[in-house]
């Protein structure tokens, strides 16, 4: 226990000083608790108490995906919904894969590799194999972050392909990692507090790669299609099997509104989420627990071709309960995602219309217009719920005496 200064009156938000060779430091989690009783005397609501403060221990989640299956636009949203941008670290190494906001850093696991690019060209293997990465290491960086420890990360420097020196990481109050293998190692899967799988199917993943490599990048057509098939073996044996470990899905498949669709504009995308799963509670459409199919075209949702179906319903995967809800089709105009929003429920909004405000704000990124801007932005809410309802437990008080 560390004490911010004796007897103070402060509330849920405020800072402690650093306390010096504490490992505790300004800013963090900070839980209050008087030291006579834990529970009569936290503070809720708008009243103050006398507090001692100890910092907690960062919340850890992990978001898996292939390689541009949109993982930094998923982050963008998920740091959005905590209200700050996300930066790489100051006066650091320009080509730092990390991004910090006041509440989350987001490290991505490529940092674990252990063998540079030329490294695994000497020894033909691809980034996705567990033998081009360091387990061990990763599991005791986040393992020393949950403890509230700072650390040495490694950086893998995607513009020269080499591993450049350590750079140093203070534990946030909410801490993602992301990459090809946040839920591979069994001990680094059981330190995360969340998990998230990205599942593209292999004909949309293609169209993205298409879009940006081509032209972004200037990569031609057929070495897009030649990088796509030289990982498929390794993403199938060591990527793709981390989605059964997964508290939330996001599946992105070719529409079925369109018969035969091979352009991949339009998008079917599905949210598996786990049933039982400690402070989340999935989202459901009018009734929980029931089969819904639902087509909100018509007087209060424009729909242009092919239109907007949503399903919702109870299902099995990897022999797991979950709930599935289902977008296929996209918004014509976004502010009328309101009249979806109202029909949804378990959201984990703080007000009416969040979610539609959060997709507003971002209409530029990638997905907004479809399911996959949706359930990104429903699962950075439910994040934010976890994270909440967490903090809350840890300090012994009511949920909303911890909201950020
Ligand atoms: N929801 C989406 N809808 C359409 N295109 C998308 C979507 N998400 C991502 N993309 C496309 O995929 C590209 C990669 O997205 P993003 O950078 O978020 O992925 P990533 O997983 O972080 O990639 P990488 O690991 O290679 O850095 C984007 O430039 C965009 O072209
Ligand atoms: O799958 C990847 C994850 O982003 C990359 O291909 C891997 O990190 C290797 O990077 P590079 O191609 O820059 O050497």
């Amino acid at each position: 226990m560390a004490f911010c200064s004796p007897h103070t009156t402060a509330s849920l938000r405020s800072p402690c000083t650093t306390i010096p060779n504490s490992g505790f430091r300004q800013n963090q989690v900070i839980l209050f608790t008087t030291r006579s009783s834990r529970r009569s005397n936290t503070r809720h609501g708008a009243r103050t108490f006398q507090v001692s403060c100890a910092v907690e221990q960062p919340i850890v989640i992990g978001l898996a995906a292939d390689s541009g299956c949109g993982k930094s636009t998923f982050m963008r949203r998920l740091t959005s919904v905590f209200g700050g941008a996300a930066e790489p670290p100051k006066g650091g190494n320009p080509d730092s894969n990390t991004l910090i906001s006041d509440t989350t850093t987001v490290i991505c696991l490529d940092d674990y590799h252990s063998l540079d690019r030329t490294g695994r060209k000497e020894k033909g293997v691809t980034a996705l194999d567990p033998k081009a990465n360091d387990f061990d290491l990763m599991y005791e960086q986040v393992k020393a972050i949950k403890e509230g420890k700072a650390i040495e990360k490694p950086i893998y420097n995607h513009v020269t392909g080499l591993l450049d020196p350590a750079e140093l990481i203070q534990p946030p109050k909410i801490f993602v990692i992301e990459g090809l293998h946040p839920m591979y190692d069994e001990r680094v899967r059981e330190l995360l507090d969340f998990s998230i799988y990205l599942d593209i199917s292999n004909e949309v993943k293609f169209a993205w790669k298409i879009q940006r490599d081509m032209a972004e990048r200037g990569h031609s057509l057929e070495s897009i299609k030649a990088s796509i098939e030289a990982r498929k073996p390794d993403f199938d044996a060591f990527i793709d099997p981390q989605k059964q470990y997964a508290d939330a899905v996001i599946e992105v498949l070719p529409t079925q509104l369109i018969p035969d669709d091979n352009e991949g504009k339009v998008l079917r995308v599905k949210l598996i989420m786990k049933e039982g799963i400690k402070f989340f509670n999935p989202v459901y459409l009018f009734d929980e627990g029931s089969t819904i199919n639902w087509i909100p075209c018509g007087r209060k949702l424009t729909c242009s071709y092919p239109g907007i179906k949503f399903s919702y319903g109870p299902d099995t995967y990897f022999g797991q309960e979950v709930s599935v809800l289902e977008m296929d089709g996209q918004f014509d105009r976004l502010d009328e995602l309101i009249y979806v929003e109202s029909h949804l429920s378990n959201l984990s909004t703080k007000f009416y219309g969040e979610v539609t405000q959060q997709m507003l704000k971002h209409a530029d990124f990638p997905g907004s217009n479809n399911g996959t801007g949706l359930f990104q932005t429903i699962v950075g809410l439910k994040i934010r719920d976890l994270y909440e309802q967490i903090i809350a437990e840890r300090a012994g008080v009511p949920a909303e005496a911890a909201k950020v």
